[in-house]
């Protein structure tokens, strides 16, 4: 196997659309599964004040009356869904129906071939290997457990998302990470998709790997100062 970047770092903190997976996976067979389980989700699960912490926030960030119909918030949730927004509460809802899927059976998750691999090279070196998406720990972790290769959970030691870290173009989201996970930033890096999720991890001072993968929607952006790679295969972790 060629490598052409070598990394040193103790923590790998993974995104997942884009980076791990692809985008039109999640656009598509995952958001398809969800937009039209909302509505019955929402009523039925009024009780779980995960699910009305949720409502509020969407009545609030969409400016909705405050007693607004179950069908006027599925239809905000639906917009956002259409341009890919990364809203908390719109993650909270898919994440918990997405996980019931799993559950069910009736869905699985999708990782780029070049990523199980190294994952599973990584640990075994002893790389300590993270998530941090805007999708919900709820749905991470289900989404690791069901992968086309397997159970991947034993690989993966902590899950961040929106809720538990923050948003992830904002630095102190991964200063709070990298407290939690108890690293020196110098000793992480993240590999990730988007320009200003980049941005912000090195602002914290963190290592970054950008993936400019081609037919995803970042392919081609300009990353600044950060490495960039296609492919996992492209990359040799050394734990320090
Ligand atoms: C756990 S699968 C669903 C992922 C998701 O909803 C999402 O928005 C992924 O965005 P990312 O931050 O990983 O680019
Ligand atoms: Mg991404």
């Amino acid at each position: 196997m060629t490598t052409s970047l070598q990394l040193h770092a103790r923590t790998v903190v993974l995104d997942l659309e884009g980076t791990t997976s692809a985008a039109g996976f999640i656009l598509g067979d995952l958001y398809d599964y969800a937009r039209p389980r909302l509505a019955a989700w929402l009523d039925e699960h009024a009780g779980d004040p995960d699910v009305a912490v949720a409502r509020g926030q969407v009545i609030a960030d969409a400016g909705l009356p405050a007693d607004a119909s179950t069908a006027q918030i599925v239809a905000v949730l639906h917009g956002w869904m259409a341009d890919d927004v990364k809203s908390t509460p719109l993650k909270t809802l898919q994440g918990q129906i997405w996980a019931e899927g799993f559950r069910r059976d009736e869905i699985s998750s999708h990782f780029f071939d070049d990523v199980i691999p190294q994952l599973r090279a990584w640990h075994a070196q002893g790389v300590d290997l993270v998530v941090f998406s805007s999708g919900s720990v709820t749905s991470q972790v289900p989404w690791f457990r069901h992968s086309p290769d397997g159970d991947l959970t034993p690989l993966i030691t902590d899950y961040f998302d929106t809720v538990n870290a923050g948003p992830k173009k904002i630095a102190s989201s991964y200063d709070t990470i990298a407290a939690r996970l108890g690293r020196a930033p110098e000793q992480i890096v993240f590999f990730t998709d988007h320009p200003e999720e980049v941005a912000a991890a090195r602002e914290a001072g963190w290592q970054t790997l950008a993936f400019s993968r081609p037919g995803e929607p970042w392919f081609g952006a300009d990353f600044g100062a950060s490495a960039v790679a296609s492919s996992f295969t492209d990359v040799e972790v050394v734990s320090a």
